[in-house]
């Protein structure tokens, strides 16, 4: 049996402007998904998830070739739970050079579904790293991402950029730009994160600015004006200026909502921080619903947040340091 963890993320700057080859800064953060593996003989794949509803369910299905399997619940549940995993399982078969290579995989994650944290890179990047090392190979960090990130590029029909996976994997600040990628010092940065209990669909807002651009330039301008704004933020996160991160967190917001991916309740929450002294806050990930991270070093933002109707949960994050963690 190995155990390995990976981090979900906040994006500082330049999420969905990133899958067009501007640069973004996502920051990995002390909440975990973490997958248990032990190889089987008989080639099947089965999948246990905790998290995927109240209970939890099992899947089990035969070898690559073989159709979904016969559970009793709904379709979208499981291909939810599949999706990813087998997926990430066809990667590892793939580097391992082992197509017929059978799995019991368990997951269990920290990390709310679909709400802009990264909750599939985590899984994928553990998953992956869980299973190669059953089968005896582990993998450089590099190519985990690179794994991680052709899992999720062929998940999200090819709409997907490397910063997830690779922020996943390696932990702490990163930087993408297309292939690109490199860890950032970061100050110590005081994350508050609130939670609106929903989620969003990832590959439909992708597709969403997809069209806007194709539509109008502007929108095209648009998501070229987010990357200026990461190549100025990548900059005051050198010097650690919380105030002026703050203020070109609050621009990037109001540009993901022109681009259509707030919703009211984002727009409540990231209200809510900034009425109560955040340095900024806009939403993460995706959007559509989910969470939004704002900036405040003191207790203000998170009580806000606590009281603010539409948020569920408020919380602070702490930047992971560390990526990947090969536990067993
Ligand atoms: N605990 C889990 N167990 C099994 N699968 C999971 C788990 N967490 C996430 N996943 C997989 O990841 C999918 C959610 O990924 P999606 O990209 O839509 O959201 P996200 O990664 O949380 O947010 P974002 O990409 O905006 O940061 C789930 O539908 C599921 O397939
Ligand atoms: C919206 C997006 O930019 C971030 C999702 O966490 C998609 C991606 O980068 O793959
Ligand atoms: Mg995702």
């Amino acid at each position: 049996m190995t155990v390995s963890s990976a981090p979900g993320k906040v994006y500082l700057f330049g999420e969905h402007a990133v899958v067009y080859g501007e640069p973004a800064v996502p920051c990995a953060i002390e909440l975990r998904a973490r997958v248990e593996v032990t190889e089987r003989s008989d080639g099947k794949l089965r999948v246990h998830a905790e998290d995927l509803s109240l209970d939890g369910f099992t899947v089990e299905y035969g070898g690559s070739t073989a159709g979904r399997p016969d559970v009793n619940v709904s379709e979208s549940l499981v291909s939810a739970a599949m999706g990813y995993v087998d997926e990430a399982i066809g990667q590892v078969r793939d580097v391992t050079d082992t197509d017929d290579a059978g799995f019991d995989v368990t997951i269990e994650s920290d990390i709310p579904l679909g709400a802009g944290l990264g909750s599939s890179a985590a899984v994928v990047v553990a998953a992956i790293d869980a299973a190669t090392r059953e089968l005896g190979v582990t993998l450089e960090t590099d190519e985990l991402a690179e794994r991680a990130y052709r899992t999720e590029h062929n998940v999200q029909d090819g709409q997907a950029s490397r910063a997830d996976t690779f922020c996943s994997a390696t932990g702490g600040a990163v930087r993408v730009e297309g292939d690109d990628r490199r860890s950032l010092e970061a100050p110590d940065l005081p994350f508050v994160i609130g939670f609106d209990g929903g989620a969003g669909d990832t590959g439909e807002l992708v597709s969403g600015v997809r069209q806007l651009r194709e539509e109008y330039d502007f929108a095209s301008d648009t998501v070229a004006a987010i990357g200026d704004i990461v190549r100025q933020g990548e900059r005051v996160l050198e010097d650690g200026d919380l105030e002026e991160l703050g203020r070109l967190m609050n621009f990037n917001h109001g540009l993901l909502s022109a681009l259509g991916v707030s919703s009211r309740s984002l727009e409540t929450m990231v209200w809510s921080a900034r009425d109560a002294g955040a340095y900024g806050a806009k939403l993460t990930g995706a959007g559509g619903g989910g969470c939004i991270v704002a900036l405040d070093a003191t207790p203000e933002t998170e009580t806000a947040l606590s009281f603010t109707p539409g948020c569920e949960e408020a919380f602070r994050a702490e930047l992971a340091e560390a990526g990947v963690k090969r536990l067993e």
